[in-house]
């Protein structure tokens, strides 16, 4: 049996990692090593014995940060590695095996997602070294949008941009999206239906759901398409980079880190990334706050509305990730703003749905159904970790 599988999410400023066993009576070893490259940087986490533990890393770089995660670890050695590889472009359609082609393949996706693959790499090179000789697995976010039509995918661009560039849309979070529209399709009433899920974290996507498949969603190319995120801008003007280049003379680069770095929740509200500083702030009358979350919440619902054209019929909304599944204002937000879809929240359920708790926040059974549903990335990672193996033994 491959048990336990380690999972290694290295994002552009943290890293989160998790031992994930078959055996559900165990508590899950996991952690987060977070402020990469800050003075306060921090590991914080559980170990294989349940007992919680946080200790400064002291301004370590990705690279100290895996060294001292693998430091960490506690428990049964790991049977294998699952990655969290965000681009996998059309070359990866599923988890594959990483070996130095895949590897060579990975890096040449990385300018596609500059915040992410390079970060995941650093990930996959450490675990290489520690491990090497156990099987590592690199589970991407595209492999889950991979049946998109082409409809969905295409740009209104020239073909040969297409063809010989692969420059189309690709969709990102496919873990979450795919474990939460799984998980809702065994909870509600309605199995195998047509659900919009809102993955709302630092990056947040919305996803159409068809039966089980993915056939709209709301990121692009790149990661940044789309909705307002914590520091990326989502959807603009397309004409925007070349005003800002002929009008301000701004170069390329300046371009990408305002829409990646320094646009969306902190960019509008002028304050931080974080909704729950700018819950605080607006609770305060802070004005950029307010308006960064109506903003926020607009886009997400005017997203949601687009991508229902992509459902035969509409099941239900779940909403997941640390906004979706903590900020009970937004989501009820979200539902406000789209009055023709028949919803009907329950406040009640609402409020009461946050901190990690999983269930339905609708009045009644009149509409579609409403989900607050706690993704577990490194769960479905661990999953097709563990599938890959078994269909392809080492
Ligand atoms: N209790 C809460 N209320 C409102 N927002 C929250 C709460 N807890 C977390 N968040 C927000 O969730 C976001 C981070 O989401 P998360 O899914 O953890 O990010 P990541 O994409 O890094 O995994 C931040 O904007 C954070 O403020
Ligand atoms: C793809 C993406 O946006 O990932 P994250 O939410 O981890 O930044
Ligand atoms: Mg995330």
């Amino acid at each position: 049996m491959r048990d336990p599988i380690l999972v290694i999410n290295c994002g552009s400023s943290s890293i989160k990692y998790a031992v994930v066993s078959d055996a559900p009576s165990q508590p899950r070893q996991s952690g987060l090593a977070e402020r990469l490259g800050g003075g306060d940087a921090r590991l914080k986490g559980m170990d294989a014995d349940g007992h919680e533990f946080s200790r400064p890393l002291h301004g370590a770089d990705h690279t100290e940060a895996m060294a001292a995660i693998l430091d960490a670890l506690s428990g049964p050695a790991p049977a294998a590695v699952g990655h969290r590889i965000v681009h996998g472009g059309e070359r990866f359609t599923a988890a594959t095996r990483i070996d130095p082609a895949v590897l060579r393949a990975i890096e040449s996706t990385g300018a596609l997602a500059p915040l992410h693959n390079p970060a995941n790499l650093v990930g996959v090179r450490a675990t290489l070294e520690l491990f090497p000789e156990l099987p590592q697995i690199a589970v991407f976010d595209t492999a889950f949008h991979q049946s998109l039509p082409p409809r969905a995918y295409r740009y209104a661009l020239p073909q040969h941009l297409y063809a010989r560039h692969g420059i189309r849309r690709y969709g990102f979070h496919g873990s979450s999206h795919a474990y939460v529209s799984e998980r809702v399709d065994h909870l509600s009433s309605r199995p195998h239906g047509g659900w919009l899920t809102a993955h709302l974290g630092n990056g947040c996507s919305t996803c159409a759901v068809w039966q089980g498949r993915s056939v709209d969603t709301s990121m692009g190319l790149t990661p940044l398409e789309g909705l307002v995120m914590g520091t990326r801008s989502g959807d603009v003007d397309p004409g925007l980079h070349a005003h800002l280049s002929r009008q301000l003379g701004w170069s390329l680069e300046r371009i990408d880190t305002l829409l990646n770095r320094e646009s969306g929740l902190l960019g509008l509200s002028g304050l931080s990334n974080d909704m729950r500083r700018l819950e605080q702030a607006a609770a305060e009358h802070h004005r950029g706050a307010e308006l960064a979350i109506e903003v926020f919440c607009y886009r997400i619902a005017k997203s949601l509305a687009a991508l229902s054209c992509a459902l035969p019929r509409l099941d239900g909304i779940v909403f997941t990730g640390g906004i979706g599944e903590n900020a009970s204002a937004v989501r009820a937000r979200v539902v406000e703003a789209l009055p023709h879809f028949g919803l009907r929240l329950s406040a009640a359920a609402n409020a009461a749905t946050v901190g990690g708790q999983e269930g339905r926040i609708d009045a009644d059974d009149s509409g579609p159904e409403l989900w607050v549903i706690p993704t577990d990335e490194e769960g479905q990672i661990a999953f097709e970790t563990r599938q890959l193996l078994s269909e392809a033994p080492a």
